[in-house]
């Protein structure tokens, strides 16, 4: 389970060092698996699972919970670390928790940031001798040059002092700094079924995956087991890559996330302005469109001005109908200043409706201007806010028109790989749980009128999400089983054991799933744009309409 069989370590000049395949790959095969050499709880998620396996406790973001979740008690004595067992209790000790367990306990309540913990660890396998490890981090990347620079460097040098304090390491200090450096560079975050950042990882071998935007790979967790799956064929001498970032951003928040985090400048062929007349579909992530035709244009084609100054080219009409854009002729840079401006940030501290129906008018102001796609930002931004605060004030209907927009026409055409998209498969989980409350608290008068069939409507969501989640993390995850016990125990038992048979017996093409999905879809467009709802019928050329650009190939 190490790897090293199956990957190739390579350098290439302008990314350093990076795997190619030793083999062929088809799509969607695994190409390594491995527990990670260091992985820590992330300080928020400490008491949510199992700081040995990683195994999920329940949490309480969503009102439903699995009827058996891992049930986790703390260690007596720091009352900061988690276990499942007391077998994971005395794997964790003899590893890493005698040397922590005082240091936590003389911390607590708090607990020191992850990164910190890592290098505790990391510093703890060099006092061992762990010399193949530390051959291993060698060559690695840490950035220290360009980190010295910026504003944050002193907390980066607070938290090695701390780290060093505390692992008693006899390393110099400036060493101990560039190591921390080298864990903020190649570590990498772990995400549970809800997407949130559980746990941070390091392990020297997969520190050497690549970035791409358009990545042939991704990088799954099952507890503790991290997977490495091909996303499209790979051949044999061919580079490996992963996003680093969301990789359904628009380019210029990708490009910033990457310079920021990570001290480069993507030139994936996702990165690459477009050639000139590359025609409509260049990339729906960064497209605007006319609002007259409909036809995406590219707001990225930037030149430099003498200073080097990168400026947008000035866009003043569409290419295909010649209409001339309001506020022409800077039109993206005036564009991009609404989008800074709508207060998208704000929305995740939201004390109250007003707020939220602002930020909803001024985004149905911006879908009428015609110009921004809906699966730009802010609209993605905006939903991912405004989502979570309807659940929370149990406005379930509203919460499903938006959950509605995201599932149909933001996740769908965000990315070539629907199915990998991780938190695509969150939403999911979100869209099933809406779902399953409105049934249980009967849905809202405007909704009742579209006369929709939610049992169906959630039982098709509960068996997608069954046929995707072994595609991407495997088969037997606990991901697999968190929702067949989560979502799919809470399904049989609103349906009852007729209606269910009736279903496990039938296809979703044989149940009409997919017309009572488009009812949905009706529904969340129709609340969108302020529509009649009895009138309002989604046709193709409506959903052309709506969505304001062209589907991906
Ligand atoms: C996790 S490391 C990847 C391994 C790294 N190339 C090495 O030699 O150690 C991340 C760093 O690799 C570089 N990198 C990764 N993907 C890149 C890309 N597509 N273009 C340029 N540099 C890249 C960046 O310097 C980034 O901070």
């Amino acid at each position: 389970m190490n790897g090293l069989d199956v990957v190739i370590k390579k350098y290439f000049p302008g990314r350093g060092n990076g795997l190619v395949a030793a083999k062929n790959f088809k799509a969607y095969a695994e190409i390594f698996k491995k527990i990670p050499e260091v992985s820590v709880p992330e300080s928020d998620f400490r008491s949510y699972i199992c700081a040995n396996c990683f195994v999920l406790a329940p949490t309480t973001g969503d009102k439903v919970q699995p009827a058996s979740v891992a049930k986790i008690f703390s260690c007596g004595k720091c009352r900061a670390s988690y276990y499942c067992s007391q077998q994971c209790q005395l794997q964790d000790w003899k590893a890493y928790h005698k040397r922590e367990c005082k240091i936590l306990a003389s911390l607590a309540p708090q607990v020191p940031p992850s990164p910190v913990v890592l290098l505790m660890r990391i510093l703890k396998m060099q006092r061992e001798n762990r010399d193949r490890f530390f051959k291993s981090m060698e060559g690695l990347m840490s950035h220290i040059d360009e980190r010295r620079k910026l504003d944050d460097f002193s907390t980066l040098v607070l938290m090695s002092k701390g780290a060093k304090e505390y692992s008693r390491s006899a390393l110099p200090f400036d060493a101990i700094v560039e190591m921390l450096c080298k864990v903020m560079t190649n570590s990498a975050t772990i995400p549970n079924p809800n997407y949130d950042t559980v746990g941070l990882m390091f392990d020297p071998l997969v520190s050497l995956v690549n970035h791409s935007c358009d990545p042939n790979a991704v990088l799954v967790f099952n507890k503790n087991v991290l997977l490495l799956r091909a996303v499209r064929p790979i051949k044999e001498g061919e580079e490996i890559f992963i996003s680093y970032t969301d990789n359904t951003m628009p380019m210029p928040e990708r490009k910033k996330q990457l310079r920021t985090l990570y001290f480069f400048d993507c030139h994936c062929a996702a990165c690459r302005p477009p050639e000139v007349g590359s025609g409509p579909k260049a990339d729906p992530r960064n497209d605007f469109t006319c609002p007259r035709c409909g036809t995406p244009f590219q707001p990225y084609s930037m030149r430099s001005a003498p200073n080097g100054v990168q400026i947008y080219n000035d866009i003043s009409a569409c290419s295909s109908c010649h209409y001339r854009f309001p506020d022409a002729p800077n039109v993206v840079a005036n564009l991009e200043h609404q989008i800074a401006s709508t207060g998208v940030a704000e929305i995740n501290r939201i004390a109250n409706d007003s707020m939220a129906n602002g930020l909803v008018s001024k985004l149905k102001q911006f879908h009428k201007q015609g110009m921004i796609p809906l699966h730009r930002s802010p609209f993605t931004e905006s939903l991912a806010s405004l989502i979570p605060y309807y659940m929370k004030y149990n406005d379930w209907s509203t919460a499903l028109a938006f959950i509605g927009i995201q599932y149909f026409f933001q996740d769908e055409m965000r990315t070539r790989q629907p199915e990998f998209m991780l938190i695509r498969l969150a939403h999911m989980m979100r869209f099933v749980v809406i779902l399953a409350y409105i049934i249980n608290t009967g849905p809202s008068s405007r909704l009742q009128q579209c006369s929709i069939d939610f049992h169906e409507c959630l039982w098709g969501l509960v068996s997608e999400l069954e046929r995707s989640i072994p595609l991407v993390y495997g088969k037997n995850s606990t991901f697999e089983a968190h929702v067949r016990e989560k979502y799919k125990n809470m399904m049989l038992a609103q349906m009852g054991p007729t209606l269910a048979r009736i279903h496990m017996s039938s296809t979703l093409e044989q149940l009409g799933w997919h017309k009572e999905m488009d009812k949905i879809k009706a529904y969340a467009m129709g609340f969108f744009i302020d529509s009649d709802v009895k009138k309002f019928i989604a046709t193709d050329s409506d959903i052309m309409k709506f969505i304001g650009t062209e589907l991906l190939d």
